[in-house]
Protein backbone atom coordinates (compact mmCIF):
# COMPACT_ATOMS: atom_id res chain seq x y z
CA UNK A 1 0.00 0.00 0.00
CA UNK A 2 1.29 3.53 -0.68
CA UNK A 3 0.85 6.45 1.03
CA UNK A 4 0.57 10.11 0.79
CA UNK A 5 0.09 12.87 2.94
CA UNK A 6 -1.67 14.71 0.47
CA UNK A 7 -3.69 14.61 -2.14
CA UNK A 8 -1.75 16.81 -4.67
CA UNK A 9 0.94 13.90 -4.14
CA UNK A 10 -1.53 11.02 -5.91
CA UNK A 11 -1.33 10.51 -9.74
CA UNK A 12 -3.60 8.45 -10.43
CA UNK A 13 -2.15 5.79 -13.04
CA UNK A 14 -4.67 2.74 -13.20
CA UNK A 15 -8.57 2.98 -13.00
CA UNK A 16 -8.93 4.53 -10.05
CA UNK A 17 -11.64 2.60 -7.73
CA UNK A 18 -12.31 5.00 -4.93
CA UNK A 19 -13.90 5.30 -1.58
CA UNK A 20 -13.79 8.55 0.66
CA UNK A 21 -14.01 8.39 4.78
CA UNK A 22 -12.58 8.96 8.23
CA UNK A 23 -12.27 5.50 8.61
CA UNK A 24 -12.03 5.23 12.25
CA UNK A 25 -11.06 2.20 14.04
CA UNK A 26 -11.53 0.36 10.61
CA UNK A 27 -13.80 -1.25 11.53
CA UNK A 28 -16.15 -4.78 9.90
CA UNK A 29 -18.47 -2.56 8.31
CA UNK A 30 -15.36 -0.08 6.90
CA UNK A 31 -13.73 -3.75 6.05
CA UNK A 32 -16.23 -4.33 3.54
CA UNK A 33 -16.35 -1.70 1.51
CA UNK A 34 -12.58 -2.26 1.36
CA UNK A 35 -12.45 -5.52 0.00
CA UNK A 36 -14.99 -4.03 -2.09
CA UNK A 37 -13.15 -1.44 -3.87
CA UNK A 38 -10.12 -4.22 -4.03
CA UNK A 39 -12.46 -6.77 -5.73
CA UNK A 40 -13.27 -4.47 -8.15
CA UNK A 41 -9.92 -2.56 -8.95
CA UNK A 42 -8.88 -6.59 -9.40
CA UNK A 43 -11.31 -7.34 -11.66
CA UNK A 44 -11.23 -3.99 -13.70
CA UNK A 45 -7.13 -4.12 -13.78
CA UNK A 46 -7.52 -1.11 -11.47
CA UNK A 47 -6.12 -0.01 -8.57
CA UNK A 48 -8.20 0.67 -5.10
CA UNK A 49 -7.98 4.18 -3.57
CA UNK A 50 -8.96 5.29 0.14
CA UNK A 51 -9.19 8.82 0.68
CA UNK A 52 -9.30 9.69 3.89
CA UNK A 53 -8.58 12.81 6.17
CA UNK A 54 -6.34 13.82 9.53
CA UNK A 55 -7.10 15.41 11.92
CA UNK A 56 -10.85 13.87 12.59
CA UNK A 57 -13.15 16.57 10.62
CA UNK A 58 -14.93 16.60 14.30
CA UNK A 59 -11.84 17.66 15.73
CA UNK A 60 -11.20 20.35 13.39
CA UNK A 61 -14.91 21.63 13.01
CA UNK A 62 -15.97 21.23 16.55
CA UNK A 63 -12.31 22.20 18.55
CA UNK A 64 -14.57 23.44 21.58
CA UNK A 65 -15.95 19.74 21.73
CA UNK A 66 -13.54 18.10 23.48
CA UNK A 67 -14.96 14.71 24.21
CA UNK A 68 -14.24 13.44 20.62
CA UNK A 69 -12.54 10.03 21.46
CA UNK A 70 -11.08 8.15 18.57
CA UNK A 71 -11.05 4.46 18.29
CA UNK A 72 -7.26 4.20 16.28
CA UNK A 73 -4.94 6.66 16.10
CA UNK A 74 -3.84 7.62 12.73
CA UNK A 75 -0.98 4.91 12.58
CA UNK A 76 -3.46 2.85 13.48
CA UNK A 77 -5.35 3.66 11.17
CA UNK A 78 -2.59 2.86 8.25
CA UNK A 79 -2.21 -0.23 9.61
CA UNK A 80 -5.47 -1.68 9.95
CA UNK A 81 -5.69 -0.14 6.20
CA UNK A 82 -2.34 -1.69 5.35
CA UNK A 83 -3.70 -5.39 6.30
CA UNK A 84 -7.10 -4.47 4.03
CA UNK A 85 -5.25 -4.77 1.32
CA UNK A 86 -5.81 -1.71 -0.02
CA UNK A 87 -3.41 -0.27 -3.26
CA UNK A 88 -3.54 3.60 -2.68
CA UNK A 89 -4.15 5.52 1.23
CA UNK A 90 -4.08 9.33 0.83
CA UNK A 91 -4.65 11.29 4.15
CA UNK A 92 -5.23 14.75 3.47
CA UNK A 93 -4.49 17.37 5.91
CA UNK A 94 -8.78 18.77 7.00
CA UNK A 95 -9.01 21.93 7.59
CA UNK A 96 -11.24 24.72 7.81
CA UNK A 97 -10.54 25.89 4.32
CA UNK A 98 -10.66 22.55 3.17
CA UNK A 99 -13.82 21.57 4.62
CA UNK A 100 -15.75 25.17 2.67
CA UNK A 101 -15.25 23.55 -0.93
CA UNK A 102 -18.07 23.36 -2.94
CA UNK A 103 -19.71 19.66 -4.24
CA UNK A 104 -18.90 21.02 -7.60
CA UNK A 105 -15.36 21.37 -7.20
CA UNK A 106 -14.84 18.75 -4.68
CA UNK A 107 -16.69 16.47 -7.40
CA UNK A 108 -14.38 18.71 -10.53
CA UNK A 109 -11.56 19.44 -8.38
CA UNK A 110 -10.72 16.36 -6.03
CA UNK A 111 -12.34 13.33 -7.38
CA UNK A 112 -11.61 13.82 -11.08
CA UNK A 113 -8.70 15.79 -11.00
CA UNK A 114 -6.93 14.78 -8.44
CA UNK A 115 -7.70 11.24 -7.91
CA UNK A 116 -8.96 10.48 -11.62
CA UNK A 117 -12.13 8.18 -10.51
CA UNK A 118 -13.40 5.37 -12.35
CA UNK A 119 -15.74 4.47 -10.13
CA UNK A 120 -16.70 6.18 -6.70
CA UNK A 121 -18.24 3.68 -3.96
CA UNK A 122 -20.26 4.89 -1.86
CA UNK A 123 -23.48 4.02 1.12
CA UNK A 124 -26.76 6.06 0.88
CA UNK A 125 -25.14 8.23 4.11
CA UNK A 126 -22.38 10.08 2.36
CA UNK A 127 -21.78 13.56 2.64
CA UNK A 128 -19.43 15.31 1.48
CA UNK A 129 -18.52 19.79 0.52
CA UNK A 130 -19.47 22.78 2.44
CA UNK A 131 -22.44 22.15 5.24
CA UNK A 132 -22.28 18.50 4.18
CA UNK A 133 -24.30 19.93 0.52
CA UNK A 134 -23.24 17.34 -1.48
CA UNK A 135 -24.79 13.78 -1.64
CA UNK A 136 -25.59 10.64 -2.96
CA UNK A 137 -28.12 12.13 -5.56
CA UNK A 138 -25.81 14.48 -6.44
CA UNK A 139 -23.03 12.30 -7.37
CA UNK A 140 -25.16 10.20 -9.15
CA UNK A 141 -26.42 13.36 -11.15
CA UNK A 142 -23.36 14.55 -12.06
CA UNK A 143 -21.32 11.58 -12.51
CA UNK A 144 -22.48 10.82 -16.08
CA UNK A 145 -21.42 13.98 -16.94
CA UNK A 146 -18.08 13.88 -15.26
CA UNK A 147 -16.60 10.31 -16.41
CA UNK A 148 -16.99 8.00 -13.59
CA UNK A 149 -19.71 5.60 -12.13
CA UNK A 150 -21.19 5.53 -8.62
CA UNK A 151 -21.27 2.10 -7.05
CA UNK A 152 -23.96 2.14 -4.53
CA UNK A 153 -23.46 -0.04 -1.09
CA UNK A 154 -27.58 -0.59 -0.59
CA UNK A 155 -28.58 0.42 2.33
CA UNK A 156 -29.57 -2.94 3.31
CA UNK A 157 -26.07 -4.08 3.36
CA UNK A 158 -24.77 -1.19 5.26
CA UNK A 159 -27.58 -1.64 8.08
CA UNK A 160 -27.01 -5.90 8.01
CA UNK A 161 -23.47 -5.71 9.65
CA UNK A 162 -24.92 -2.37 11.56
CA UNK A 163 -21.82 -1.37 13.23
CA UNK A 164 -20.47 2.48 13.05
CA UNK A 165 -17.76 4.01 14.58
CA UNK A 166 -20.06 5.76 16.91
CA UNK A 167 -21.73 2.80 18.14
CA UNK A 168 -18.04 1.15 18.60
CA UNK A 169 -17.12 4.37 21.02
CA UNK A 170 -20.21 3.70 22.94
CA UNK A 171 -19.61 0.00 24.11
CA UNK A 172 -16.01 0.65 24.82
CA UNK A 173 -17.08 3.43 27.35
CA UNK A 174 -20.18 1.35 28.77
CA UNK A 175 -16.60 -1.63 29.37
CA UNK A 176 -18.63 -3.76 26.43
CA UNK A 177 -14.80 -4.34 25.05
CA UNK A 178 -15.86 -7.97 24.00
CA UNK A 179 -19.06 -6.38 21.56
CA UNK A 180 -16.68 -3.77 20.57
CA UNK A 181 -13.95 -6.54 19.75
CA UNK A 182 -16.45 -7.99 17.48
CA UNK A 183 -17.17 -5.04 15.60
CA UNK A 184 -13.83 -4.11 15.23
CA UNK A 185 -13.17 -7.92 13.53
CA UNK A 186 -9.94 -7.63 16.04
CA UNK A 187 -9.14 -6.82 19.61
CA UNK A 188 -9.04 -2.87 20.74
CA UNK A 189 -5.75 -1.73 21.77
CA UNK A 190 -3.82 1.22 23.29
CA UNK A 191 0.05 1.93 23.16
CA UNK A 192 1.30 4.13 26.00
CA UNK A 193 4.27 4.73 28.13
CA UNK A 194 4.45 3.49 32.05
CA UNK A 195 4.86 6.41 34.50
CA UNK A 196 4.98 6.17 38.11
CA UNK A 197 2.17 5.41 40.27
CA UNK A 198 1.98 5.45 44.10
CA UNK A 199 4.32 2.44 44.37
CA UNK A 200 1.55 -0.12 46.41
CA UNK A 201 0.92 -2.70 43.84
CA UNK A 202 4.05 -4.42 44.48
CA UNK A 203 3.22 -4.51 48.28
CA UNK A 204 0.28 -6.05 47.76
CA UNK A 205 1.75 -8.63 45.34
CA UNK A 206 0.35 -7.52 42.76
CA UNK A 207 3.26 -4.46 40.96
CA UNK A 208 0.89 -2.73 38.59
CA UNK A 209 2.26 -0.72 35.36
CA UNK A 210 0.21 2.48 35.22
CA UNK A 211 0.12 3.19 31.43
CA UNK A 212 -0.08 7.09 30.38
CA UNK A 213 -1.87 6.66 26.38
CA UNK A 214 0.33 8.13 24.03
CA UNK A 215 -2.40 9.85 21.98
CA UNK A 216 -4.53 12.04 23.99
CA UNK A 217 -7.88 11.68 22.04
CA UNK A 218 -7.46 8.03 21.93
CA UNK A 219 -10.79 6.19 23.60
CA UNK A 220 -10.24 4.54 26.82
CA UNK A 221 -12.32 2.08 27.87
CA UNK A 222 -14.91 2.72 30.83
CA UNK A 223 -13.95 2.11 34.53
CA UNK A 224 -13.56 -1.87 35.18
CA UNK A 225 -11.43 -5.16 35.43
CA UNK A 226 -10.24 -6.36 32.13
CA UNK A 227 -8.36 -9.69 31.10
CA UNK A 228 -5.75 -8.05 28.73
CA UNK A 229 -2.67 -8.99 26.34
CA UNK A 230 0.33 -6.55 26.94
CA UNK A 231 3.62 -6.17 24.59
CA UNK A 232 6.50 -5.21 26.19
CA UNK A 233 9.63 -5.08 23.60
CA UNK A 234 7.95 -6.68 20.96
CA UNK A 235 6.78 -9.49 23.28
CA UNK A 236 3.27 -10.55 24.03
CA UNK A 237 2.07 -11.65 28.04
CA UNK A 238 -0.76 -12.01 29.70
CA UNK A 239 -2.26 -9.96 32.20
CA UNK A 240 -5.29 -8.30 34.46
CA UNK A 241 -5.71 -4.42 33.78
CA UNK A 242 -8.05 -1.73 35.99
CA UNK A 243 -9.08 1.02 34.57
CA UNK A 244 -10.71 3.53 36.96
CA UNK A 245 -9.95 5.83 40.20
CA UNK A 246 -8.99 3.14 42.45
CA UNK A 247 -11.59 4.18 45.19
CA UNK A 248 -9.92 1.78 47.89
CA UNK A 249 -6.70 3.36 47.96
CA UNK A 250 -7.30 7.28 46.85
CA UNK A 251 -10.49 9.88 46.93
CA UNK A 252 -8.90 11.27 43.57
CA UNK A 253 -11.10 11.43 40.80
CA UNK A 254 -8.56 10.56 38.27
CA UNK A 255 -9.19 7.80 36.38
CA UNK A 256 -6.04 5.28 35.80
CA UNK A 257 -4.89 2.20 33.63
CA UNK A 258 -3.02 -0.24 35.38
CA UNK A 259 -1.53 -3.60 34.38
CA UNK A 260 -0.22 -6.77 36.07
CA UNK A 261 1.87 -8.52 33.51
CA UNK A 262 1.92 -12.21 34.44
CA UNK A 263 4.91 -13.68 34.27
CA UNK A 264 7.44 -11.10 34.22
CA UNK A 265 9.42 -9.11 36.51
CA UNK A 266 11.73 -6.26 35.66
CA UNK A 267 11.56 -2.37 35.50
CA UNK A 268 8.94 -1.28 33.03
CA UNK A 269 9.43 2.58 33.77
CA UNK A 270 9.70 4.74 30.51
CA UNK A 271 8.46 1.76 28.11
CA UNK A 272 6.33 1.97 25.46
CA UNK A 273 3.73 -0.82 25.81
CA UNK A 274 0.67 -1.69 24.11
CA UNK A 275 -2.46 -2.92 26.50
CA UNK A 276 -5.02 -5.44 24.41
CA UNK A 277 -8.50 -5.39 25.92
CA UNK A 278 -9.42 -8.83 25.36
CA UNK A 279 -12.82 -9.04 27.90
CA UNK A 280 -14.31 -7.81 31.14
CA UNK A 281 -14.41 -9.39 34.21
CA UNK A 282 -15.88 -7.59 36.72
CA UNK A 283 -16.84 -3.54 38.03
CA UNK A 284 -14.11 -1.65 40.24
CA UNK A 285 -15.07 -1.92 43.27
CA UNK A 286 -13.99 0.04 46.96
CA UNK A 287 -13.24 -2.41 49.11
CA UNK A 288 -13.20 -1.90 53.28
CA UNK A 289 -9.42 -2.41 53.02
CA UNK A 290 -6.20 -3.32 51.35
CA UNK A 291 -6.20 -7.14 52.46
CA UNK A 292 -10.01 -7.60 50.94
CA UNK A 293 -8.78 -5.90 47.34
CA UNK A 294 -5.88 -7.97 47.48
CA UNK A 295 -8.07 -11.04 47.55
CA UNK A 296 -10.34 -10.03 44.98
CA UNK A 297 -6.92 -9.76 43.07
CA UNK A 298 -5.94 -12.92 43.88
CA UNK A 299 -9.67 -14.20 42.48
CA UNK A 300 -9.23 -11.51 39.20
CA UNK A 301 -6.29 -13.69 37.96
CA UNK A 302 -7.69 -17.05 38.19
CA UNK A 303 -10.39 -15.50 35.99
CA UNK A 304 -8.11 -13.76 33.73
CA UNK A 305 -6.38 -17.24 33.40
CA UNK A 306 -9.50 -18.58 32.66
CA UNK A 307 -10.56 -15.88 30.44
CA UNK A 308 -7.34 -16.12 28.29
CA UNK A 309 -6.98 -20.36 28.59
CA UNK A 310 -7.18 -20.78 24.97
CA UNK A 311 -5.31 -17.53 23.71
CA UNK A 312 -2.22 -18.48 21.42
CA UNK A 313 -0.63 -14.89 20.91
CA UNK A 314 1.12 -16.11 17.60
CA UNK A 315 -0.95 -14.22 15.15
CA UNK A 316 -0.20 -10.44 17.07
CA UNK A 317 2.12 -8.36 15.81
C1 LIG B 1 -6.70 -6.53 38.26
C2 LIG B 1 -6.83 -5.32 39.12
C3 LIG B 1 -8.01 -5.07 39.79
C4 LIG B 1 -8.17 -3.97 40.60
N1 LIG B 1 -9.37 -3.74 41.21
C5 LIG B 1 -9.53 -2.65 42.00
C6 LIG B 1 -10.79 -2.40 42.65
O1 LIG B 1 -11.79 -3.11 42.46
N2 LIG B 1 -10.88 -1.34 43.47
C7 LIG B 1 -9.81 -0.48 43.69
O2 LIG B 1 -9.95 0.46 44.46
N3 LIG B 1 -8.62 -0.68 43.06
C8 LIG B 1 -8.45 -1.74 42.23
N4 LIG B 1 -7.25 -1.96 41.62
C9 LIG B 1 -6.19 -0.93 41.74
C10 LIG B 1 -5.29 -1.15 42.93
O3 LIG B 1 -5.84 -0.40 43.98
C11 LIG B 1 -3.92 -0.60 42.56
O4 LIG B 1 -3.38 -1.42 41.58
C12 LIG B 1 -2.99 -0.54 43.73
O5 LIG B 1 -3.46 0.44 44.59
C13 LIG B 1 -1.57 -0.21 43.30
O6 LIG B 1 -1.46 1.08 42.79
P1 LIG B 1 -0.06 1.66 42.35
O7 LIG B 1 0.43 0.87 41.20
O8 LIG B 1 -0.33 3.09 41.93
O9 LIG B 1 0.81 1.60 43.53
C14 LIG B 1 -7.08 -3.06 40.79
C15 LIG B 1 -5.88 -3.31 40.11
C16 LIG B 1 -5.74 -4.41 39.29
C17 LIG B 1 -4.45 -4.63 38.56
N1 LIG C 1 4.62 -8.33 36.60
C1 LIG C 1 4.63 -6.98 36.62
N2 LIG C 1 3.54 -6.29 36.23
C2 LIG C 1 3.54 -4.93 36.26
N3 LIG C 1 4.59 -4.20 36.65
C3 LIG C 1 5.72 -4.85 37.05
C4 LIG C 1 5.77 -6.26 37.05
N4 LIG C 1 7.00 -6.64 37.51
C5 LIG C 1 7.68 -5.53 37.77
N5 LIG C 1 6.94 -4.43 37.49
C6 LIG C 1 7.43 -3.04 37.71
O1 LIG C 1 6.79 -2.54 38.85
C7 LIG C 1 6.14 -1.30 38.60
C8 LIG C 1 4.83 -1.28 39.33
O2 LIG C 1 4.99 -1.41 40.72
P1 LIG C 1 4.02 -0.66 41.70
O3 LIG C 1 4.45 -0.93 43.11
O4 LIG C 1 2.61 -1.01 41.36
O5 LIG C 1 4.41 0.81 41.39
P2 LIG C 1 3.67 1.99 40.60
O6 LIG C 1 2.83 2.57 41.63
O7 LIG C 1 4.78 2.87 40.16
O8 LIG C 1 2.91 1.40 39.46
C9 LIG C 1 5.92 -1.29 37.09
O9 LIG C 1 5.88 0.00 36.53
C10 LIG C 1 7.12 -2.08 36.60
O10 LIG C 1 8.22 -1.22 36.41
Amino acid sequence: MKVYRKLSEFKPQAKAIVTVGTFDGVHIGHQKLLSTINDLAKAEDGESVLLTFSPHPRLVLFPEDNDLKLLSTLDERIERLRKSGLDHLIVHPFTIDFSRITAIDYVSEILVNQLGVHKLVIGYDHHFGRNREGNLEYLKKVAPECGFEIVEIPAQEIDDVNVSSTKIRKALVEGKVSLANEYLGYEYGIDGTVVNGNKIGRTMGFPTANIKPLDKYKLVPGSGVYAVLFRIDDVWYKGMANIGTRPTVTNSPKSVIEVNVFNFDGDLYGKKVRVVFVSRLRNEVKFENMAELAKQMENDADNTEMALADRSMDFMD
